[in-house]
């Protein structure tokens, strides 16, 4: 049996990943975490997911019950990531991060704790975004410089990131293919007298909204035609089923980072 600590274990992803744990033959939840302060800590986490007793109690400490976690998930903040990691390097821990919006050092970090424990990193966990991801390389190839390249993306009103992991990571593969660095040819937003489009630019927009789990459209647009590819999440559980997953695979893997792609065999 795996056993999975759960980090944020009372976030809209926690309490979805601790249900996709229970789910999942082959995993345990052996650890529950939160933020210190938080009104949580002491609470059974099984409770706070609303899936009934689990009989593990959510703590204030990754680092307190290390020796009882094989991998750590962590959906949480930049910040407490770049911790968490810190902790799992420290004790030979292997982690999935699906935190998004660490800054470069962050991420440097990540691919520094790749040489002593495997780490998956992906900004989106679900098959479909992943998918989409090779969608958008392809169409990048056949398209190339002759069209422009919008990315929308939109979420519920608590997200505090922007644009999302999901639509730079988006940007990025179609920058790569086109051989475009995404921090030279990116346009976030626009307003007021902006001038004609330049078309080596990728544009991003946001959304914030309600509910909106979360959802993305990139706009290949030429003259006379177009095409859109979009994705749309209506469940969070997708990204807990991909998150479980992972960890799941990563125990295979000694040391090194790897992404979404790697865990579902899209590499190549
Ligand atoms: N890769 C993917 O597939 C996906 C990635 N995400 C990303 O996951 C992250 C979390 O999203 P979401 O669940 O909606 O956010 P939430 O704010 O709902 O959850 C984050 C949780 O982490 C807790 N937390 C904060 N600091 C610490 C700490 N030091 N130790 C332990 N826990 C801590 C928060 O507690 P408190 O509220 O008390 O501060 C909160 O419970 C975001 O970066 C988001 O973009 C989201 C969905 C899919
Ligand atoms: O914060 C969210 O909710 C999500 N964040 C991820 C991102 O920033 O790409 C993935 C998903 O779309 C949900």
């Amino acid at each position: 049996m795996i056993r999975i600590g759960v980090t944020g274990a009372g976030g809209r992803m926690g309490k979805t990943l601790v249900e996709a744990i229970q789910q999942t033959d082959g995993v345990e939840l052996s650890a529950a975490i939160e933020r210190a302060g938080s009104s949580l800590v002491g609470t059974d986490a099984g409770e706070l997911a609303g899936i009934g007793k689990l009989g593990v109690t959510v703590v204030n400490d990754l680092a307190s019950v290390a020796g009882e976690i094989d991998v750590v998930i962590d959906f949480t903040l930049p910040e407490p990531t770049e911790r968490h990691l810190a902790i799992c390097r420290q004790a030979g821990i292997r982690i999935v991060i699906g935190t998004t919006g660490l800054d470069d050092a962050q991420k440097q970090a990540v691919a520094d704790a790749g040489g002593d424990i495997g780490v998956v990193f992906a900004p989106n966990m679900s098959v479909g975004v992943n998918l989409s991801l090779k969608l958008l390389e392809m169409t990048a190839r056949v398209l190339g410089d002759e069209v422009d390249i919008e990315v929308i993306e939109a979420h519920h009103r608590h997200k505090v990131d922007a644009p999302s992991g999901t639509a730079l990571r988006m940007g990025e593969v179609i920058a790569d293919t086109l051989g475009r660095d995404l921090k030279e040819c990116a346009v976030y937003g626009r307003e007021g007298r902006t001038g004609e489009r330049d078309r080596k630019t990728i544009g991003f927009e946001t959304i914030r909204a309600g509910d909106i789990v979360g959802e993305h459209t990139v706009m290949f647009a030429g003259l006379g035609e177009r095409v859109e590819i979009t994705h749309k999440a209506s469940s969070r559980m997708t990204f807990a089923q991909g998150a479980v997953r992972a960890a799941k695979w990563i125990m295979e893997a000694d040391h090194g980072v790897f992404d979404m792609q790697d865990v579902l065999g899209l590499k190549g």
